[in-house]
């Protein structure tokens, strides 16, 4: 009788080797259309893991008529593509933002090797999840309408984060983890109270625009740093891709929420998420989640 109890060894190897790549392909090829720099030890992941991002993910209320609204668009650079949007939010809409968000506030987490941990030596600040009321949905519908509705492409749940003084956000990619699946593709960091000092959002590997008139929106003193420091201004976003054509992480948008010296800062964060295989609007991925993934 012929003995097929025993196996030759390689094979066995041969097997797990098919399955662990069955496996590595049904999670997205995690880290292979990522293929910009590895995180050095200064630069922290901001993306929690893949299921509680998509249990975060949402999509505006299409039925929902929102009032129109006017902001100026000004280039800084188109690879990346990076601009600034004065107005992106009135006064009004900042306001409310602000006043949702008492009764809120937590500390700020980050994401270190998908592990939600709290570290002030890299994000000192306090973060408020946004309920997702009309005004809010139609700020989700003016991100996606601003980007041309993207296919496959979520709204994050809405984050408003607070710095107090000394309050600040390590350099840091908003793009760390990413696959061919599953990415956030574009970042817009508007801000709803900027009564302070310092707080710039800084992107050193950005230069600055030469024109005298962006020195309303950033900082042109001598001391400034390298690259470019935008203004905290009220009402006004940096919006900006994170990835290129190929889903590689774009390495030049490395920035940092420079340390408040005196008031405070409240920003708001929407990203965008390609989530690959949902579509949209109809396919939405999820509703509002009590999940807190910034
Ligand atoms: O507050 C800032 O200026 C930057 C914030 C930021 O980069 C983030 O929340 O990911
Ligand atoms: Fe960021």
């Amino acid at each position: 009788m012929a003995n097929n109890t025993k196996r030759p060894q390689w094979r066995t190897a041969v097997e797990v080797a098919v399955i662990s790549i069955v496996i590595y392909v049904a999670l997205g090829a995690p880290g292979l259309s990522s293929l910009g720099p590895t995180n050095n030890e200064n630069v922290k992941q901001s993306v929690p893991t893949a299921r509680a991002k998509i249990e975060s993910l949402v999509y505006p209320d299409e039925t929902l008529s929102c009032p129109s609204h006017k902001y100026g668009v000004h280039v800084v650079t188109s690879e990346p593509l990076v601009l600034y949007i004065d107005g992106f939010l009135s006064g009004e809409e900042a306001d409310y933002l602000v006043t949702q968000s008492q009764d809120k506030w937590q500390t700020s987490t980050i994401f270190n090797g998908g592990v939600e941990t709290t570290d002030d030596k890299v994000r000192k600040s306090e973060k408020a999840l946004i309920d997702r009321d009309d005004t809010v949905q139609c700020i989700e519908q003016r991100a996606l309408a601003f980007q041309g509705w993207p296919a496959e492409t979520f709204i994050e749940r809405l984050w408003t984060q607070r710095y107090n003084v000394t309050g600040h956000y390590a350099y840091h990619y908003d793009w760390a983890t990413a696959s061919k699946i599953s990415r956030r593709v574009s970042t817009f960091m508007v801000y709803l109270a900027a009564d302070c000092e310092g707080g710039g959002t800084q992107f050193p590997k950005i230069a600055r625009p030469k024109d005298a008139r962006w020195c309303e929106f950033v900082d042109c003193s001598p001391e400034a740093e390298e690259g470019v420091t935008f203004k905290p201004r009220k009402g006004a976003a940096v919006f900006w891709s994170n990835f290129d054509a190929a889903g590689r992480g774009y390495k030049d948008t490395i920035h940092a929420g420079l340390p408040v010296t005196s008031g405070t800062k409240i920003g708001l964060n929407i990203w965008s998420w390609y989530q690959a295989g949902h579509s949209t609007p109809q396919g939405h991925i999820s509703g509002p989640s009590t999940e807190h993934v910034a």
